[in-house]
């Protein structure tokens, strides 16, 4: 086999002589607070480089001019959908840490990627890894409960609650109760005023609180006779998120199609 080593002007975009090519990366809200941490992360990446830098009101398009072969979105329920169907379609990779799917939503994106084998979208809800934990272990203990009820607790700006994760983490409790033909929670509540039992997510209810203060954080509470079990997870810092990012964005390329969750990168 011969190899030949490519002149300056050969190279593609962000190739280092000697060492692997870099994975170049487009951030979407990149002026946002996940943005911004993301931005910071990626610059500080040996392997990764920093071609694109979208918000709202800047020109899509940029991150496909810039070759950007994954896009990281953080920025809206509202406009995520757009910006993953442009990117599939310009055959960029994605990873989305914007919450807001449905299972229909779900499908979509899993639509647009039929035509497209080497595209890969991760659709996470939570990148944290003590968070990501937190819901396999609700998951595991929910069996044993006959009661569980999430909290969430978030910074005021926040623009959606539940937060993801609390409806993720809902569903595979929801999920796990069911496989293991658990009636409802007991709850003899006959008139409360609307909102004082929370959200109802699959049977699961799910509290919501704004805080000046807090960043992101929930507790899953499960009740047996004379016990409960309380899992709480704390994210004191947007920077607890990066190192699940950059995973995500290392890997993605490797994962063609739609991966819901980070669970399957960690190897969960
Ligand atoms: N998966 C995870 O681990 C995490 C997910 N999130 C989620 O990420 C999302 C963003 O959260 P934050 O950064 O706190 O919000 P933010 O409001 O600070 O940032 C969103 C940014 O997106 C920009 N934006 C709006 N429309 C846009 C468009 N069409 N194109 C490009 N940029 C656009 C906004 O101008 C803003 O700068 C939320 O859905 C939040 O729940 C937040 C933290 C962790
Ligand atoms: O908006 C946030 O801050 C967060 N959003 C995500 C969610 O809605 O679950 C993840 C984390 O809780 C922080």
């Amino acid at each position: 086999m011969t190899t030949s080593t490519p002149t300056p002007d050969q190279q593609a975009p962000g190739t280092v002589v000697g060492e692997p090519p870099r994975i170049s990366v487009g951030v979407l809200g990149a002026r946002g607070r996940m943005g911004t941490e993301v931005v910071k992360a990626v610059n500080a990446a040996d392997d990764l480089e920093l071609v694109a830098m979208v918000d709202e009101g800047d020109w899509l398009f940029n991150v496909a001019d810039a070759g950007a072969q994954v896009v990281v979105d953080f920025t809206r329920p509202d406009v995520v959908m757009d910006n993953i169907r442009f990117c599939i379609d310009q055959n960029i990779s994605c990873v989305v840490g914007t919450t807001g799917f449905d299972e229909q939503k779900l499908a979509t994106v899993a639509e647009w990627l039929e035509p497209k084998p080497d595209v890969g979208v991760v659709i996470a809800p939570n990148f944290g890894i003590g968070a990501i934990l937190l819901m396999r272990f609700a998951q595991e203990a929910a069996r044993f409960f006959p009661s569980t009820e999430i909290v969430e607790l978030h910074h005021p700006n926040k623009v959606d609650a539940p937060s993801g994760t609390a409806v993720r983490t809902a569903r595979l409790v929801a999920a796990a109760r069911r496989a293991a033909g658990l009636p409802a929670s007991p709850d003899a509540t006959t008139d409360s005023l609307p909102g004082a039992r929370g959200a109802d997510v699959e049977g699961v209810a799910v509290h919501a609180v704004r805080l000046t203060g807090l960043v992101a954080h929930q507790e899953v509470l499960m009740g047996a006779a004379g016990e409960t079990l309380t899992l709480r997870h704390d994210s004191y810092d947007r920077a607890s998120f990066m190192p699940g990012v950059l995973l995500a964005v290392r890997e993605i390329g490797r994962r063609p199609g739609l991966t819901v969750g980070l669970e399957s990168f960690l190897g969960l």
